[in-house]
């Protein structure tokens, strides 16, 4: 049940990321992302059914968050938990005000995913070499040709792109990755159009160290307004590399419900860091999301109860086991 306090999306979706809280120098408004339904269950052992994923999108739908990512349009023999994409799309209930992007990474997977609705999409490419041969099995400049017919259609029909870099801290592969080159494809995603990149911690290895240096060397490329985090919570450094991130001015962070998730094709990463747990972090500093925190937990409840799985979020073990949120 979504709390009757809960700030309309709309109020939020509509304004502008302001730059900053005066007094802290913290952005006011931090826009979430929730990836939970795509990046979280793609690496779910058993097919999670289609029905299910849709209760949990349209229970995330009530919260208040902005975004939600839904699904990929990629290959069923590479991702075979994505292969109900269409139907997931297709069974979704939209709400105003909230973006329900999907990711693409080819042409082929950009006209599948508009057939089914998808009025946003996400390209993901990587600072490794290594990463992306095994993810979407082609070189940075094969993968970059691709993003590029499909910013191109996009553009035509006024389709929002957003970006991803994996491996932005390290890759499973390679290991660290320096942030010149994070920089470099990021840019190179930028200047092709897509609206906003996010930098993703897939492996969960980075600290607040790298992630300072590396975003240090990403906003001498491209504005940060358009950048985003993306951290999965491996080594247990997401809130803190975060933190980092804000305290940085980056207003945008990524994060999956019950911490759910993890990419295949970076095997050992666990999930994203919980949505849960950063809307607790950003309403203890006084930043708005327009979330309501009960509401994620309650969502998170439900998928974590169907996966017979416990929750990877400290905020609702905390609170589940104390029935107390301040
Ligand atoms: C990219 C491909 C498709 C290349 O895969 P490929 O095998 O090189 O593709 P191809 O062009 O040679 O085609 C081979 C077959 O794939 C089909 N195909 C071709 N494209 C598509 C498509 N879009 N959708 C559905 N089917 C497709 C195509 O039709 C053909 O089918 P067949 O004739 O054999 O029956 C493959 O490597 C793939 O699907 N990879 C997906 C990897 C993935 O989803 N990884 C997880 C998401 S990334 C992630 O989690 C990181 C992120 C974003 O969260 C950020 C972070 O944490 O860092």
């Amino acid at each position: 049940m979504v709390q009757k306090d809960c700030i309309s999306v709309s109020q939020y979706h509509r304004q502008k990321i302001k730059p900053v809280l005066e007094s802290s120098g913290l952005p006011e408004y931090i826009k979430i992302v929730e990836v939970g339904p795509r990046d979280g269950l793609q690496n779910e052992k058993v097919i999670v059914p289609t029905d299910i994923k849709i209760e949990l999108i349209n229970q995330l739908s009530k919260t208040g968050l902005p975004a939600i990512e839904v699904t990929s349009f990629v290959s069923s023999k590479w991702v075979p938990q994505m292969a109900d994409h269409k139907e997931v799309m297709r069974g979704i209930e939209r709400h105003p005000g909230v973006q329900y992007p999907v990711l693409t990474p080819n042409l082929q997977g950009f006209h599948s995913a508009i057939a089914a609705g998808a009025t946003e999409v996400s390209v993901f490419g990587a600072a490794s070499e290594s990463f992306s041969k095994m993810n979407i099995n082609c070189s940075i400049e094969e993968s970059i040709e691709r993003f590029e017919e499909v910013t191109k259609s996009a553009r035509n029909m006024n389709i929002p792109v957003r970006g991803y870099v994996s491996c932005a801290l390290g890759c499973p592969y390679e290991g660290n990755i320096v942030p010149d080159k994070v920089a470099e494809v990021s840019k190179r995603l930028y200047s092709m159009g897509c609206y906003e990149i996010s930098l993703g911690d897939t492996i969960g290895v980075g600290t607040p160290g790298s992630m300072k240096k590396m975003l240090e060397a990403v906003m001498k490329e491209i504005p940060l307004s358009a950048l985003a985090v993306h951290c999965h919570d491996t080594y247990g450094q997401a809130l803190a590399n975060i933190l980092t991130a804000v305290q940085m001015g980056v207003a945008v962070v990524d994060s999956s419900v019950a911490g759910l998730g993890g990419c295949p094709y970076a095997k050992g990463a666990t999930g994203n860091v919980a949505t849960e747990d950063v809307i607790y972090m950003l309403n203890g500093l006084g930043i708005n999301t327009g979330v309501n925190l009960c509401a994620v937990m309650e969502a998170g409840n439900f998928i974590c109860t169907a996966l017979n799985k416990k929750t990877n979020s400290k905020v609702a073990q905390a609170s589940f086991s104390t029935a107390t949120i301040n």
